[in-house]
Protein backbone atom coordinates (compact mmCIF):
# COMPACT_ATOMS: atom_id res chain seq x y z
CA UNK A 1 0.00 0.00 0.00
CA UNK A 2 1.03 3.84 -0.23
CA UNK A 3 0.69 6.91 1.71
CA UNK A 4 0.94 10.32 0.20
CA UNK A 5 1.85 13.52 1.99
CA UNK A 6 1.69 16.40 0.58
CA UNK A 7 2.79 18.59 3.17
CA UNK A 8 5.01 16.46 5.72
CA UNK A 9 6.30 18.51 8.74
CA UNK A 10 9.43 17.64 11.50
CA UNK A 11 7.06 17.90 14.68
CA UNK A 12 9.06 19.43 17.56
CA UNK A 13 7.38 18.06 20.81
CA UNK A 14 8.23 20.70 23.32
CA UNK A 15 7.02 19.61 26.88
CA UNK A 16 6.10 22.58 28.73
CA UNK A 17 4.12 21.10 32.35
CA UNK A 18 1.89 24.06 33.34
CA UNK A 19 2.89 26.35 30.37
CA UNK A 20 0.63 29.55 29.98
CA UNK A 21 0.21 31.94 26.69
CA UNK A 22 1.54 35.43 26.99
CA UNK A 23 3.97 34.67 29.86
CA UNK A 24 7.71 33.26 29.66
CA UNK A 25 7.87 29.61 30.62
CA UNK A 26 9.67 26.72 30.99
CA UNK A 27 9.97 23.86 29.54
CA UNK A 28 10.89 20.17 30.49
CA UNK A 29 12.02 18.88 27.33
CA UNK A 30 11.93 18.88 23.00
CA UNK A 31 11.77 15.78 20.71
CA UNK A 32 12.23 15.72 17.06
CA UNK A 33 10.36 13.70 14.74
CA UNK A 34 9.98 13.00 11.39
CA UNK A 35 5.53 13.57 10.66
CA UNK A 36 3.04 14.55 8.57
CA UNK A 37 -0.12 12.66 8.29
CA UNK A 38 0.87 10.39 5.57
CA UNK A 39 4.49 9.29 6.74
CA UNK A 40 2.66 8.72 10.35
CA UNK A 41 0.49 6.51 8.32
CA UNK A 42 2.96 4.84 6.99
CA UNK A 43 4.98 4.72 10.21
CA UNK A 44 2.34 3.04 12.01
CA UNK A 45 1.18 0.62 9.55
CA UNK A 46 4.90 -0.82 9.25
CA UNK A 47 5.34 -1.47 12.78
CA UNK A 48 2.29 -3.53 12.30
CA UNK A 49 4.10 -5.14 9.20
CA UNK A 50 2.43 -4.13 6.03
CA UNK A 51 4.64 -3.14 3.15
CA UNK A 52 4.68 0.55 2.78
CA UNK A 53 5.59 3.29 -0.22
CA UNK A 54 5.28 6.68 1.07
CA UNK A 55 5.40 9.67 -1.84
CA UNK A 56 4.76 13.15 -1.63
CA UNK A 57 6.60 16.47 -1.16
CA UNK A 58 10.08 16.60 0.83
CA UNK A 59 12.28 19.32 1.18
CA UNK A 60 16.06 18.17 0.36
CA UNK A 61 17.48 20.35 2.99
CA UNK A 62 16.27 18.73 6.00
CA UNK A 63 15.06 15.32 4.65
CA UNK A 64 17.73 13.43 6.76
CA UNK A 65 15.02 12.23 10.07
CA UNK A 66 12.27 11.23 7.31
CA UNK A 67 15.07 9.21 5.46
CA UNK A 68 16.06 7.70 8.43
CA UNK A 69 12.72 6.81 9.96
CA UNK A 70 12.16 5.02 6.09
CA UNK A 71 15.35 2.80 6.37
CA UNK A 72 14.65 1.64 10.08
CA UNK A 73 10.93 0.88 9.58
CA UNK A 74 11.69 -0.79 5.76
CA UNK A 75 9.63 2.33 4.07
CA UNK A 76 9.83 2.76 0.68
CA UNK A 77 11.06 5.99 0.16
CA UNK A 78 9.59 7.54 -2.96
CA UNK A 79 8.91 10.80 -1.87
CA UNK A 80 9.70 13.84 -4.44
CA UNK A 81 12.37 15.96 -2.75
CA UNK A 82 11.69 19.75 -3.17
CA UNK A 83 13.92 22.55 -3.18
CA UNK A 84 14.33 23.97 0.64
CA UNK A 85 13.46 22.57 4.15
CA UNK A 86 10.24 20.96 5.26
CA UNK A 87 7.96 22.75 7.79
CA UNK A 88 8.59 22.60 11.58
CA UNK A 89 5.41 21.28 13.05
CA UNK A 90 5.27 22.86 16.60
CA UNK A 91 3.85 20.53 19.55
CA UNK A 92 3.17 21.94 22.80
CA UNK A 93 2.28 19.14 25.45
CA UNK A 94 1.68 19.56 29.13
CA UNK A 95 1.57 16.37 31.24
CA UNK A 96 0.44 17.87 34.34
CA UNK A 97 -2.94 18.71 32.44
CA UNK A 98 -3.00 16.07 29.74
CA UNK A 99 -2.98 18.68 27.17
CA UNK A 100 -1.74 19.26 23.43
CA UNK A 101 -1.29 21.77 21.84
CA UNK A 102 -0.76 21.97 17.89
CA UNK A 103 0.65 25.10 15.58
CA UNK A 104 0.89 23.45 11.76
CA UNK A 105 2.94 25.94 9.62
CA UNK A 106 1.70 26.25 5.64
CA UNK A 107 4.62 24.45 4.17
CA UNK A 108 7.04 24.15 1.24
CA UNK A 109 5.13 25.59 -1.60
CA UNK A 110 4.44 23.41 -5.04
CA UNK A 111 5.50 24.41 -8.39
CA UNK A 112 4.03 23.18 -11.75
CA UNK A 113 7.31 21.22 -11.96
CA UNK A 114 7.03 19.36 -9.09
CA UNK A 115 3.14 19.06 -9.35
CA UNK A 116 4.31 17.20 -12.90
CA UNK A 117 7.15 15.06 -11.17
CA UNK A 118 4.77 14.10 -8.52
CA UNK A 119 1.97 12.78 -11.36
CA UNK A 120 4.89 10.84 -12.90
CA UNK A 121 5.25 9.28 -9.44
CA UNK A 122 1.89 8.46 -8.53
CA UNK A 123 1.41 7.02 -12.21
CA UNK A 124 4.17 4.69 -11.51
CA UNK A 125 2.60 3.46 -8.12
CA UNK A 126 -0.60 3.40 -8.88
CA UNK A 127 0.61 0.45 -12.19
CA UNK A 128 2.16 -1.45 -8.37
CA UNK A 129 0.02 -0.39 -5.53
CA UNK A 130 -3.96 -1.58 -4.56
CA UNK A 131 -4.35 0.71 -1.49
CA UNK A 132 -3.97 4.76 -1.63
CA UNK A 133 -3.87 6.90 1.59
CA UNK A 134 -3.86 10.40 0.96
CA UNK A 135 -3.41 12.70 4.11
CA UNK A 136 -3.03 15.86 5.32
CA UNK A 137 -3.31 19.54 4.37
CA UNK A 138 -2.02 21.20 0.56
CA UNK A 139 0.80 23.29 0.82
CA UNK A 140 0.98 26.45 -1.10
CA UNK A 141 0.66 26.31 -5.06
CA UNK A 142 -1.78 23.47 -4.64
CA UNK A 143 -5.52 24.15 -5.67
CA UNK A 144 -8.18 22.96 -3.24
CA UNK A 145 -9.35 20.16 -5.26
CA UNK A 146 -6.36 18.07 -5.81
CA UNK A 147 -7.41 15.36 -3.67
CA UNK A 148 -11.14 15.35 -5.21
CA UNK A 149 -9.00 15.21 -8.73
CA UNK A 150 -6.50 12.24 -7.62
CA UNK A 151 -9.04 10.67 -5.35
CA UNK A 152 -11.50 10.49 -8.91
CA UNK A 153 -8.42 9.01 -11.25
CA UNK A 154 -7.44 6.10 -8.16
CA UNK A 155 -11.08 5.20 -7.85
CA UNK A 156 -11.80 5.03 -11.62
CA UNK A 157 -8.63 2.73 -11.73
CA UNK A 158 -9.99 0.50 -8.96
CA UNK A 159 -8.04 1.30 -6.25
CA UNK A 160 -8.70 1.72 -2.55
CA UNK A 161 -8.61 4.92 -1.74
CA UNK A 162 -8.42 6.43 1.96
CA UNK A 163 -8.74 10.52 2.95
CA UNK A 164 -8.08 12.33 5.89
CA UNK A 165 -7.80 16.29 5.07
CA UNK A 166 -9.45 18.94 6.36
CA UNK A 167 -10.34 22.73 4.84
CA UNK A 168 -11.12 23.61 1.68
CA UNK A 169 -9.91 20.47 0.61
CA UNK A 170 -11.80 18.21 2.27
CA UNK A 171 -14.77 20.41 1.54
CA UNK A 172 -14.02 19.92 -2.00
CA UNK A 173 -14.19 16.41 -1.26
CA UNK A 174 -17.56 15.73 0.10
CA UNK A 175 -18.81 17.83 -2.69
CA UNK A 176 -17.30 15.73 -5.71
CA UNK A 177 -19.14 13.24 -7.57
CA UNK A 178 -16.62 10.51 -6.38
CA UNK A 179 -15.60 9.60 -2.57
CA UNK A 180 -13.22 8.29 -0.87
CA UNK A 181 -13.46 4.33 -0.10
CA UNK A 182 -12.93 5.78 3.82
CA UNK A 183 -12.83 9.20 5.42
CA UNK A 184 -11.60 9.96 8.74
CA UNK A 185 -12.05 13.29 9.48
CA UNK A 186 -12.85 14.26 13.48
CA UNK A 187 -15.65 15.75 14.42
CA UNK A 188 -14.06 19.67 13.94
CA UNK A 189 -12.86 18.78 10.47
CA UNK A 190 -16.79 17.60 9.13
CA UNK A 191 -18.41 20.22 10.50
CA UNK A 192 -15.97 22.80 9.03
CA UNK A 193 -16.29 21.45 5.79
CA UNK A 194 -20.01 21.10 5.73
CA UNK A 195 -20.21 24.42 6.87
CA UNK A 196 -22.93 23.54 9.60
CA UNK A 197 -22.26 22.81 13.51
CA UNK A 198 -22.86 19.12 14.49
CA UNK A 199 -22.92 19.10 17.51
CA UNK A 200 -24.61 16.06 18.51
CA UNK A 201 -23.83 12.20 17.83
CA UNK A 202 -27.10 11.86 16.42
CA UNK A 203 -25.72 15.18 13.64
CA UNK A 204 -22.80 13.25 13.42
CA UNK A 205 -24.66 10.03 12.24
CA UNK A 206 -26.64 11.54 9.95
CA UNK A 207 -24.10 13.64 7.93
CA UNK A 208 -21.76 10.90 7.71
CA UNK A 209 -24.63 8.44 6.23
CA UNK A 210 -24.98 10.91 3.51
CA UNK A 211 -21.96 10.54 2.72
CA UNK A 212 -22.50 6.98 2.39
CA UNK A 213 -25.17 7.39 0.13
CA UNK A 214 -22.96 9.29 -2.17
CA UNK A 215 -20.14 6.95 -2.54
CA UNK A 216 -18.04 6.34 0.70
CA UNK A 217 -18.14 3.01 2.06
CA UNK A 218 -16.63 3.63 5.31
CA UNK A 219 -16.95 7.08 7.08
CA UNK A 220 -15.30 7.03 10.59
CA UNK A 221 -15.94 10.26 12.39
CA UNK A 222 -13.18 10.74 15.52
CA UNK A 223 -13.94 12.78 18.26
CA UNK A 224 -10.91 13.15 20.97
CA UNK A 225 -11.29 11.40 24.25
CA UNK A 226 -15.00 10.21 23.48
CA UNK A 227 -13.56 7.85 20.53
CA UNK A 228 -14.95 7.99 17.11
CA UNK A 229 -18.17 6.79 15.40
CA UNK A 230 -17.25 4.70 12.51
CA UNK A 231 -20.59 3.93 10.02
CA UNK A 232 -20.92 1.89 7.09
CA UNK A 233 -24.32 1.11 4.97
CA UNK A 234 -24.71 -1.60 7.15
CA UNK A 235 -23.53 -0.97 10.73
CA UNK A 236 -22.73 2.15 12.82
CA UNK A 237 -20.24 1.55 15.96
CA UNK A 238 -19.01 3.86 18.54
CA UNK A 239 -15.65 2.66 19.99
CA UNK A 240 -14.67 4.49 23.02
CA UNK A 241 -10.79 4.31 24.31
CA UNK A 242 -9.95 3.50 27.67
CA UNK A 243 -8.17 6.11 29.60
CA UNK A 244 -4.37 6.26 29.25
CA UNK A 245 -1.63 8.18 30.47
CA UNK A 246 -1.21 10.68 27.65
CA UNK A 247 2.02 11.39 26.45
CA UNK A 248 1.02 13.58 23.11
CA UNK A 249 -1.77 12.95 21.34
CA UNK A 250 -0.18 14.02 17.81
CA UNK A 251 -0.56 11.22 15.57
CA UNK A 252 -3.90 10.03 17.20
CA UNK A 253 -5.66 10.17 14.04
CA UNK A 254 -2.72 9.43 11.84
CA UNK A 255 -3.05 6.05 14.07
CA UNK A 256 -6.73 5.19 13.49
CA UNK A 257 -6.33 5.46 10.09
CA UNK A 258 -3.73 2.96 9.81
CA UNK A 259 -5.13 0.89 12.29
CA UNK A 260 -8.37 0.86 9.88
CA UNK A 261 -6.39 0.68 6.45
CA UNK A 262 -4.84 -2.83 8.35
CA UNK A 263 -8.36 -3.90 8.94
CA UNK A 264 -9.41 -3.36 5.23
CA UNK A 265 -6.34 -5.52 4.48
CA UNK A 266 -7.18 -8.23 6.79
CA UNK A 267 -10.92 -8.08 5.87
CA UNK A 268 -12.21 -7.01 9.48
CA UNK A 269 -15.96 -6.66 10.28
CA UNK A 270 -16.57 -3.35 11.32
CA UNK A 271 -16.25 -3.74 15.27
CA UNK A 272 -13.33 -5.31 14.63
CA UNK A 273 -11.75 -2.60 13.13
CA UNK A 274 -13.02 -0.04 15.17
CA UNK A 275 -11.42 -2.11 18.18
CA UNK A 276 -8.06 -1.94 16.42
CA UNK A 277 -7.89 1.63 15.31
CA UNK A 278 -8.55 2.49 18.35
CA UNK A 279 -5.91 0.40 19.63
CA UNK A 280 -3.62 1.78 17.37
CA UNK A 281 -4.73 5.39 18.34
CA UNK A 282 -4.50 4.77 22.03
CA UNK A 283 -1.25 3.24 21.48
CA UNK A 284 0.52 5.93 19.73
CA UNK A 285 -0.77 8.51 22.65
CA UNK A 286 1.20 7.05 25.25
CA UNK A 287 4.35 7.73 23.01
CA UNK A 288 6.69 10.55 21.11
CA UNK A 289 6.27 10.04 17.63
CA UNK A 290 3.89 7.53 15.74
CA UNK A 291 4.91 4.70 16.72
CA UNK A 292 3.02 1.28 17.83
CA UNK A 293 4.15 -0.21 21.03
CA UNK A 294 4.90 -3.65 21.56
CA UNK A 295 2.40 -6.24 20.35
CA UNK A 296 1.13 -7.28 23.51
CA UNK A 297 1.22 -3.74 24.95
CA UNK A 298 -1.44 -3.17 22.22
CA UNK A 299 -3.41 -6.36 22.74
CA UNK A 300 -4.04 -5.11 25.97
CA UNK A 301 -5.28 -2.12 25.18
CA UNK A 302 -7.42 -3.73 22.39
CA UNK A 303 -9.14 -5.41 25.04
CA UNK A 304 -10.07 -2.10 26.59
CA UNK A 305 -11.24 -0.74 23.93
CA UNK A 306 -15.71 -0.71 24.67
CA UNK A 307 -16.91 -1.22 20.95
CA UNK A 308 -20.91 -1.34 21.28
CA UNK A 309 -22.73 -1.60 17.39
CA UNK A 310 -25.73 0.75 17.42
CA UNK A 311 -28.72 0.19 15.31
CA UNK A 312 -29.22 2.16 12.68
CA UNK A 313 -32.30 4.04 14.01
CA UNK A 314 -30.46 4.47 17.43
CA UNK A 315 -30.54 7.73 18.76
CA UNK A 316 -27.02 8.52 20.80
CA UNK A 317 -26.81 10.72 23.72
CA UNK A 318 -23.78 12.84 23.70
N1 LIG B 1 -6.97 11.94 25.23
C1 LIG B 1 -7.27 10.78 24.67
N2 LIG B 1 -7.45 9.66 25.42
C2 LIG B 1 -7.73 8.46 24.86
N3 LIG B 1 -7.87 8.30 23.52
C3 LIG B 1 -7.72 9.36 22.72
C4 LIG B 1 -7.41 10.66 23.25
N4 LIG B 1 -7.30 11.50 22.18
C5 LIG B 1 -7.54 10.77 21.06
N5 LIG B 1 -7.78 9.48 21.38
C6 LIG B 1 -8.07 8.37 20.46
O1 LIG B 1 -7.56 8.71 19.18
C7 LIG B 1 -8.63 8.73 18.21
C8 LIG B 1 -8.37 9.84 17.21
O2 LIG B 1 -8.24 11.05 17.92
P1 LIG B 1 -8.73 12.45 17.34
O3 LIG B 1 -8.16 13.49 18.26
O4 LIG B 1 -10.19 12.47 17.18
O5 LIG B 1 -8.07 12.50 15.90
P2 LIG B 1 -7.35 13.68 15.12
O6 LIG B 1 -5.91 13.60 15.57
O7 LIG B 1 -7.53 13.33 13.70
O8 LIG B 1 -8.03 14.96 15.54
C9 LIG B 1 -9.91 8.89 19.01
O9 LIG B 1 -11.01 8.32 18.34
C10 LIG B 1 -9.56 8.14 20.30
O10 LIG B 1 -9.79 6.76 20.15
O1 LIG C 1 -1.13 18.25 7.30
P1 LIG C 1 -1.72 19.02 8.46
O2 LIG C 1 -3.20 18.95 8.52
O3 LIG C 1 -1.17 20.42 8.51
O4 LIG C 1 -1.23 18.30 9.78
C1 LIG C 1 0.12 18.07 10.03
C2 LIG C 1 0.32 17.52 11.39
O5 LIG C 1 -0.51 16.40 11.56
C3 LIG C 1 0.20 15.31 12.14
O6 LIG C 1 0.36 14.35 11.11
C4 LIG C 1 -0.58 14.75 13.30
O7 LIG C 1 -1.90 14.47 12.89
P2 LIG C 1 -3.03 13.92 13.86
O8 LIG C 1 -2.67 14.37 15.26
O9 LIG C 1 -4.30 14.51 13.33
O10 LIG C 1 -3.01 12.43 13.73
C5 LIG C 1 1.55 15.86 12.55
O11 LIG C 1 2.59 14.93 12.42
C6 LIG C 1 1.73 17.05 11.64
O12 LIG C 1 2.48 18.07 12.24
Amino acid sequence: MATLTLNPALDMTVRADGWQPNTVNSGQDMHLSAGGKGVNVASILADWGVTVTATGLLGAENAGSFETLFRAKHIQDAFIRVPGSTRVGVKIVDHAKQETTDINLPGLGATPELLKALEAQLDELTASHEVFVLAGSLPPGIESNYYARLVAKLRAAGKFVALDTSGPALTAVLNADTLPNLVKPNNHELSAALGRELSSEQDLLDAARTLLTRGADLVAVSQGEEGALLVTRDETVKARPPRVPVVSTVGAGDAMVAGLVAAHLDGLPLPAAARRATSFSVGTITRLGAHLPPRAELDAIAAQVDVSVLKTSDRLTV
